[in-house]
C-alpha cells in the first residue's frame, strides 16, 4: 500500500538564537520535530515547555514533541496542552505509557511511543496499541549529526507488518541520521515520518532539502 510521507525537520540543528525564523524556513515541513532534552534521561539539554509555548504561537507548521526526559508523566500532557500535534515520550523512561498516552490525548495530541536503538519493539506490542506514534530511533538519544544506525531497520519491518495486518494503527516514525543517502532504506523499511535535523537545516535551501527528502521516500515507500 502507498504511503504519504511526512517530513519532520529537528530543530535540534537550528539556530537556537533564531528560533522563529529557524521554524519559517520549513514552512513546507509537515511537522516541526521539537527535542526536548533534561539532561538526565539524555547527555544534552536543549528546552522546555516555555520555548515550545512561544515556538507554538509562531509555528508554521504542527509541532512534533520529542520528550528526551526522566518522569515524563509529569510533564508530557503540559506540551500537548501547548498546542503540539504530537508528543511522544520514551518507553524506557515510563512507569505506565497507557497513562501518558491516555493524558495525552485528554489534552488534545496525538501519543508517541519513542523507543532506543536497544528496545525491542515486541515487549511493547500491548501498550502501543494505545499510541498514535511508534518513534523508531535510529541513533542513540541525544545530538544531532550522528550515523543512521541501518541495524535498527527490522523493527521499523515489524512496526509496519503490525499495521498493514491491522495489529496495530500507528504512524510510523524513524528519527537519526535520516538524509539522502538513508531515507529510501527507511522509507522501504516502512517508515512514514521522517525526522531530519543537520539534512535540512544543513542544506542551502531547507525547502529543497525538504521536497527532495520527500520525493525520495515517497517513491521508496510505495509497494
Ligand atoms: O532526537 C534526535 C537526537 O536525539 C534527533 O531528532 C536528531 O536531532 C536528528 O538529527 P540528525 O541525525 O537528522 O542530524
Amino acid at each position: 500500500m502507498s504511503r504519504t510521507p511526512l517530513i519532520a525537520p529537528s530543530l535540534l540543528s537550528a539556530d537556537f538564537a533564531r528560533l522563529a525564523e529557524e521554524a519559517q524556513r520549513v514552512a513546507d515541513a509537515d511537522w516541526l520535530h521539537v527535542d526536548v532534552m533534561d539532561a538526565h534521561f539524555v547527555p544534552n539539554l536543549t528546552l522546555g515547555l516555555p520555548v515550545v509555548r512561544a515556538l507554538q504561537a509562531v509555528s508554521p507548521v504542527p509541532l512534533d514533541c520529542h520528550l528526551m526526559i526522566e518522569a515524563p508523566e509529569r510533564w508530557a500532557p503540559g506540551y500537548a496542552e501547548a498546542g503540539a500535534r504530537n508528543v511522544t515520550v520514551h518507553a524506557e523512561a515510563c512507569t505506565d505509557p497507557r497513562a501518558v498516552a491516555r493524558d495525552l490525548r485528554a489534552a488534545g495530541s496525538l501519543a508517541g511511543l519513542a523507543l532506543k536503538p536497544g528496545t525491542p519493539l515486541e515487549t511493547h506490542l500491548d501498550v502501543l496499541r494505545d499510541f498514535d506514534t511508534l518513534l523508531v530511533m535510529t541513533v542513540e538519544p541525544g545530538f544531532g549529526g550522528q550515523e543512521f544506525m541501518a541495524e535498527v531497520l527490522p523493527k521499523v519491518r515489524r512496526a509496519r507488518e503490525l499495521v498493514e495486518t491491522g495489529h496495530l494503527r500507528l504512524f510510523v516514525e524513524v528519527d537519526g541520521g535520516i538524509n539522502a543517502d538513508t531515507i529510501e532504506q527507511a522509507a522501504a523499511a516502512g517508515a512514514d515520518v521522517f525526522v531530519a535535523g543537520s539534512a535540512v537545516y544543513g542544506a542551502d535551501d531547507p525547502a529543497a532539502a525538504i521536497a527532495g527528502l520527500r520525493a525520495q521516500a515517497s517513491a521508496a515507500g510505495q509497494g
